[in-house]
């Protein structure tokens, strides 16, 4: 394609050398640019991607998009745009010709609840005839097609070329999870949505965003910016929880209709006759087209509301309430979402990925809704990450379970020991007693808190004090299997590890 063709409407700044040039490839990593490759050239939070304009002409690069000209090279076509991250969604969208325009496109943000809702949806797509593909957190892929998820929401320049892969592949519809970090960058502009859903805002991310107000903003550009322009589209809308306390804020930003889901009153999609238990949740699904019944094998008020969230957005893609149903009922697990770790020992062993406060309050007071003797749970914060949560997630582990093992969540480029300190810090207050790991194998009648740094000792050691009827969350990997430490990826999986460690209890 040439590059006046992928500039095609976009407003330009200034311009330099022949515009018709050749584009093989689109990229903003000066590492990745071979030859006939588009540089974009953005300003990030840790370096400067202009400072890397001679290294990509040095490989090749066709021609250079950049915001400053101060870099802008002699040698090869440049041009300047005021917003180098828009103009490179809107061009990745134009290179691979446009693969969103012509099928439905669900986008799904909110702190918590994206990948289970995409799941979910997809069974609905499915049910209903539309073959989903699912863009997120522990992959992108559609029937055998499965690529390794960079980022829950990945680079423009990645996205366009994912979803024309799979849209090739014969998916019939789209449906991803859009993290406040990619709305932010703009990753997704160039996506066409017709459906957005806002699942619930609580705290996360307050080292990139700064406040909640600006991690709201973020969230609410995919209701005020990227729902499909065209108004006769019936299906266009914004898929609301209307239990969560931002609910309003999203509303009045949307510029689409709402359509409004949860237990609240004004909510349009809702449920009655609702029973919760450990076989799962059983209501009648309420919508304005008719009424169905339904049994989900998902556990816990947190389900239902992700339940709600995609029989929603079912509603909005005007879908039958029958395949509504039958995908809800279909669904059974999500990986590394409240996954069971078979075991011989009869202990209740789960891996999920609650990684915030409000993620570990919800699962942690559901467990204990159903658990009939104690809970002991092993958790930690990620490096690198907003480190605000981490007290906050340290009193919720300890004040619902019977032990908290404190341990490391990939630690990145953090000393693990600092992390743990501060969660230390919020379980201090609650008067818990702290035992050392020896002391909690010779004491069986524990109720307080341990740190031991090494994850690999603390599913362990929580294998190890587990009885038999006794809970044994891991919590914060879910399907990761690995651990980051420093910058290298080790391999590492709370399932793997939890099945090893009971295999050599028993
Ligand atoms: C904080 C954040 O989101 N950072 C993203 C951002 O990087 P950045 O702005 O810091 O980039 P930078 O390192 O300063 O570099 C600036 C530019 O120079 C370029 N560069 C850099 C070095 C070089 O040698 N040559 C070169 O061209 C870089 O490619 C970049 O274009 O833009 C990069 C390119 O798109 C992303 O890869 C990077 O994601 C980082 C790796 C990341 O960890 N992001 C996480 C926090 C994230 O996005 N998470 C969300 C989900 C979270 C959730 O669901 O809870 C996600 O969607 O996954
Ligand atoms: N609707 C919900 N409200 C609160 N917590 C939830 C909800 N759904 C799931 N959780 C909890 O949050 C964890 C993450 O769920 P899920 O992976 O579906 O969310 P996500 O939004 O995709 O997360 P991420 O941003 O990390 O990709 C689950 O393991 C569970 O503990
Ligand atoms: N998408 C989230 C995942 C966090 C998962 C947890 N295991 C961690 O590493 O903090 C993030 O990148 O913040
Ligand atoms: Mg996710």
């Amino acid at each position: 394609m040439r590059l006046e063709q992928l500039l095609h409407e976009l407003p330009l700044q200034a311009s330099h050398g022949d515009l018709s040039v050749a584009v093989a490839a689109l990229t903003c990593d000066s590492r990745q640019v071979a030859a006939g490759t588009l540089f974009f050239a953005l300003h990030g939070t840790k370096v400067d991607g202009h400072r890397f304009i001679h290294q990509a002409v040095a490989s090749g690069a066709a021609a250079i998009v950049l915001e400053d000209p101060t870099y802008a090279p002699a040698q090869i076509p440049w041009v300047q745009v005021t917003n180098g991250r828009q103009a490179m969604a809107l061009m990745a969208a134009r290179f691979f010709g446009q693969p969103t325009r012509d099928l439905p496109l669900i986008g799904i943000t909110g702190t918590n609840g994206k990948t289970t809702t995409s799941y979910l949806l997809e069974g609905i797509l499915t049910a209903a005839g539309l073959p989903a593909a699912v863009l997120g957190t522990i992959s992108y892929r559609f029937g055998d097609t499965c690529i390794e998820a960079s980022h829950t929401t990945p680079e423009s320049t990645e996205l366009q070329g994912i979803f024309r892969q799979l849209a090739d592949a014969g998916a019939k519809a789209f449906v991803m999870e859009v993290s406040s970090h990619s709305l932010e960058q703009r990753r997704v502009d160039g996506s066409v949505f017709d459906v957005g859903i806002f699942t619930n805002l609580t705290r996360d991310h307050l080292d990139y965003h700064g406040t909640m107000q600006a991690y709201s903003s973020a969230k609410q550009r995919l209701f005020s910016e990227l729902l499909k322009p065209d108004t006769s589209t019936p299906v266009r809308h914004a898929v609301i929880n209307a239990d969560d306390p931002a609910a309003e804020d999203f509303i009045q930003a949307a510029a689409c209709p709402v359509i409004r889901y949860g237990l609240a009153q004004d909510a349009e999609v809702t449920v009655r006759e609702m029973s919760s238990s450990v076989n799962g949740i059983s209501a009648i699904l309420v919508t304005p087209q008719g009424e169905q019944p339904f049994h989900s094998q998902l556990l816990g008020g947190f389900n239902l509301s992700n339940i709600l969230a995609a029989a929603t957005a079912g509603v909005a893609l005007r879908l039958p309430l029958q395949a509504i149903v039958q995908g809800i009922e279909q669904h059974t697990t999500v990986p590394g979402r409240l996954e069971r770790v078979v075991n011989g020992v009869g202990v209740t062993c789960l891996v999920d990925y609650a990684h915030t406060g409000d993620a570990l309050e919800n699962v942690l007071s559901t467990l204990k809704e159903l658990a009939t003797a104690r809970i002991i749970t092993v958790f930690g914060c990620g490096g690198d990450r907003d480190n605000g949560k981490r007290p906050i997630m340290g009193r919720i582990a300890a004040d619902y379970s019977d032990l908290a093992i404190v341990t490391s969540d990939n630690p990145r480029t953090e000393d693990p020991h600092e992390i743990l300190r501060q969660i230390r810090e919020g379980i201090l207050p609650l008067g818990l007693r702290e035992y050392s790991p020896d002391e909690l194998t010779t004491n069986p009648e524990y109720k307080g808190f341990v740190m031991l740094e090494n994850r690999h000792e603390a599913i362990r050691l929580g294998v190890q004090l587990a009885k038999p009827g006794d809970i044994l969350l891991l919590a914060g990997k879910g399907h990761e299997d690995y651990q980051i430490i420093g910058t290298t990826k080790h391999h590492f999986d709370d399932r793997e590890e939890a099945s090893n460690a009971f295999r050599e209890r028993t």
